[in-house]
């Protein structure tokens, strides 16, 4: 995303922790949703998120089984757990440690770093954009970390979490890598140019999101993170502990996406969905919460860089298939999003308008 882009900015709420760590009576109007219309939990032995495997994607006698598997994850759900990748265990579980440290530090030491006007970066909650709007249970941090010269180093936390910064600067470098290789690979499924892909995001930026859900007396009523499909191109989640909240929408189901240890979760985003002309889908998907523990997750928004077009692929546009998408710019893209949310919610999702 480049820097000219007006992000709009979020009222600013108070801190979910903060609200959990009085006694708490009631959980707070605000907070409670009504379940009445919602989609029931799926049977978790019957709907399982696919696994895809790096080392098979990478080996000459696998490849070719694995990357039919990964269309078909990517054409039917959107998301999968992606194992095998190379990269290293420990630099995911410090920047877990740190993200934990971080939102158990005290209010006035997080505060350093809030959200300003302006600008979405910086410790708070996203989006809240009017006062009677519905409340996330869920704290974040939201920072941009690809390419370094758009990093705002005034919401980066400095002395404390110690060494938080070259933390995140790893954990980010790691998930490029990963991004790099995997939208390859999606490429390739697709029967699109793999290298011109894994070059696009090789320039990409990465903007990270680390979310904090406190435990809830009343979780089946509260939300953490409302159903969304993300905007990027994708999106790489990894959780910090083994605790389930991510679920996602298939066949009108809440799926539950149980952590694996060492997987990365591999999201579509609208990007990718308009990319493939809609053979994948940018899933929906959102967060719940638990009554027993903090649950902490930390989510990578992958984007190509800003000379790529958001439009179908060319090659996938035929007699047979018309573009369904529009084409715009990147900027036209991030910009048109941005608009949007300025607005109050008009119900129409994001994709539909940039549908033809
Ligand atoms: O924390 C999670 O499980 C989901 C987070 C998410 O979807 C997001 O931050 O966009
Ligand atoms: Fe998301």
């Amino acid at each position: 995303m480049s820097n000219n882009i007006n992000l709009g900015s979020s009222i600013p709420v108070p801190s979910v922790k903060e609200l959990v760590a009085q006694p708490l009576a009631a959980v707070p109007e605000q907070y409670l949703r009504d379940v009445a219309g919602d989609c029931p939990t799926g049977d978790p032995s019957l709907l399982q998120v696919p696994v895809i495997d790096m080392t098979k994607l990478l080996s000459p006698m696998f490849h070719e089984l694995e990357v039919q598997k990964l269309h078909d994850a990517c054409k039917h759900w959107g998301i999968f757990q992606l194992i095998g990748h190379e990269v290293y265990d420990e630099s995911v579980k410090s920047m877990h440690n740190k993200s934990q440290e971080f939102f158990n530090m005290s209010p006035d030491e997080k505060k350093l770093y809030a959200q300003q006007p302006g600008s979405l970066e910086g410790y708070g909650q996203a989006f809240v954009i009017s006062e009677d709007q519905k409340l996330e249970w869920c704290d974040m941090i939201f920072l941009k970390s690809i390419p370094a010269h758009t990093r705002k180093l005034q919401f980066w936390p400095k002395q404390q979490p110690h060494n938080f910064r070259e933390a995140l600067d790893t954990y980010s470098n790691n998930m490029r890598k990963i991004a790099v290789s995997i939208i390859g690979f999606i490429a390739m499924a697709l029967g699109l140019d793999a290298k011109r892909f894994s070059e696009a995001f090789e320039g990409g930026s990465y903007d990270v999101r680390m979310n904090c859900y406190p435990p809830c007396p009343e979780p089946k009523r509260v939300i953490g993170i409302s159903s969304h499909a993300d905007i990027s191109a994708i999106t790489l989640l990894t959780d910090c502990g083994d605790i389930p909240g991510l679920q996602v929408l298939k066949n009108g189901q809440w799926v539950f996406v149980e952590p694996i240890a060492n997987g990365v979760v591999v999201n579509i985003g609208i990007i990718m969905e308009v990319v493939s002309n809609g053979i994948y889908k940018a899933p929906y998907h959102r967060a719940s919460v638990n009554r027993e523990k903090d649950r902490f997750s930390i989510v990578t928004f992958c984007y190509p860089d800003t000379k790529f077009e958001v439009k179908p692929a060319e090659q996938l546009i035929n007699s047979d298939s018309t573009a369904l998408y529009k084409s715009l710019t990147y900027d036209e893209y991030t910009q048109s999003f941005y608009d949007r949310v300025k607005l109050s919610d008009d119900g129409i999702p994001f994709i539909d308008t940039l549908k033809i």
